[in-house]
């Protein structure tokens, strides 16, 4: 329904947040021709097959050619390598950029590669589902969420507002953000989250004679949801960990701090330190619903609808 604001975009690495941009764009016609590229023959034969990018080309150099907007959708880490390959055919005037959860990395790793006379604008939908790969993206996935763009000193302010405008056409609100705050924030909210539920799930499967049984059978509310976030996919979240070490390290150790008050407050029997704790996180969770990012616990993340 918005109309056209890109008239070629490349797409490189052909997984969960590929594939949702590219329905996204479809959705909405934002975007004249689609090319994308994935490293590996399988995944470019599966989005061959199932119509994912009007052309899958066998390069990441030959995707970018002649596009107006090339983003970077592989991992955090392989971001800079992708961008020294393909800087020197990109088109003069053409905007570059990714979608990482990271972005002083992302910043530092790519800027160097960028041309003169090509813009970079680094972006980050907060967007996503424990699925990855080419068949698990779905044009709906941005509909209702934030998308930050994160733009870098110097900025042509025309090719930052060009990208805002494919954002809110894929369904998303928009914010700046700088690229610092931004990892902090990400820390907080996602990355340690993460962190904390792949050692759920890993102490549970430690405890091999309860999760051969039990775990599986009785795992209907709190648990489930640890499991669903600790099936996402391990390269991705290795390479958050790697990348935004400081800002995790910084909140992982507020956390330990608190959870040895909690451990204290239970060893101790004092009932008032957990429960004014527990009435202060309540109180969170129903300012989360009532700014409208509603969900259902099972499902979080997943296409909401105000
Ligand atoms: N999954 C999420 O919830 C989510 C949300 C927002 C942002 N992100 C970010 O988006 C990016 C992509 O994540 P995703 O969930 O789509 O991952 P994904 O695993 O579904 O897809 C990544 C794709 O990149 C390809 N790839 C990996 N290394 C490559 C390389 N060197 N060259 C070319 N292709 C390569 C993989 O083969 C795969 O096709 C990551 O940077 C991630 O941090 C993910
Ligand atoms: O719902 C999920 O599966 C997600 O974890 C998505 C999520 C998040 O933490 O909210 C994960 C990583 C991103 O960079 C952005 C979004």
């Amino acid at each position: 329904m918005s109309g056209q604001v890109y008239g070629r975009v490349a797409l490189i690495g052909l997984g969960l947040i590929a594939s949702s941009m590219f329905w996204a764009m479809k959705r909405a016609g934002l975007a004249g021709e689609v090319t994308g590229y994935a490293r590996s023959a399988e995944t470019r034969g599966t989005a061959r097959r199932i119509g994912l990018c009007d052309r899958v080309c066998d390069s990441a150099q030959e995707a970018v050619q002649g596009a107006d907007l090339v983003v970077l959708c592989v991992p955090v880490g392989a971001m800079g390598p992708v961008m020294e390959d393909i800087a020197p055919v990109l088109k003069p005037g053409a905007t570059v950029s990714d979608v990482g959860s990271v972005k002083r990395h992302v910043i530092d790793a790519v800027q160097p590669h960028i041309p003169e006379g090509v813009h970079f604008v680094p972006a980050h939908p907060l967007a996503g589902t424990e699925h990855s790969g080419p068949e698990s993206g779905f044009a709906e996935l941005f509909d209702n969420r934030w998308s930050l763009l994160v733009p870098v000193e110097g900025t042509d302010p025309e090719a930052t507002a060009r990208l805002r405008a494919l954002w809110e056409g894929m369904g998303a609100h928009v914010d700046e953000m700088d690229a610092d705050h931004h990892d902090l924030v990400l820390a907080v909210t996602s990355h340690t989250p993460h962190l904390i539920a792949y050692t759920m799930v890993g102490v549970a499967d430690d405890l091999r004679r309860v999760t051969d049984s039990e775990v599986i059978k009785y795992s209907a509310a709190g648990f489930r949801d640890f499991t669903r976030i600790a099936a996402s996919d391990p390269t991705m979240w290795r390479d958050v960990f790697l990348t935004n070490k400081d800002a995790t390290l910084e909140i992982l150790g507020r956390f330990t701090e608190e959870l040895f008050a909690l451990q204290r407050a239970i060893r101790t029997g004092d009932g008032e330190h957990l429960h004014d704790y527990f009435t202060r996180t309540r109180a969170i969770r129903r300012g989360i619903i009532e700014a409208g990012q509603d969900t259902d616990a099972p499902d979080f993340g997943r296409g909401q609808k105000k």
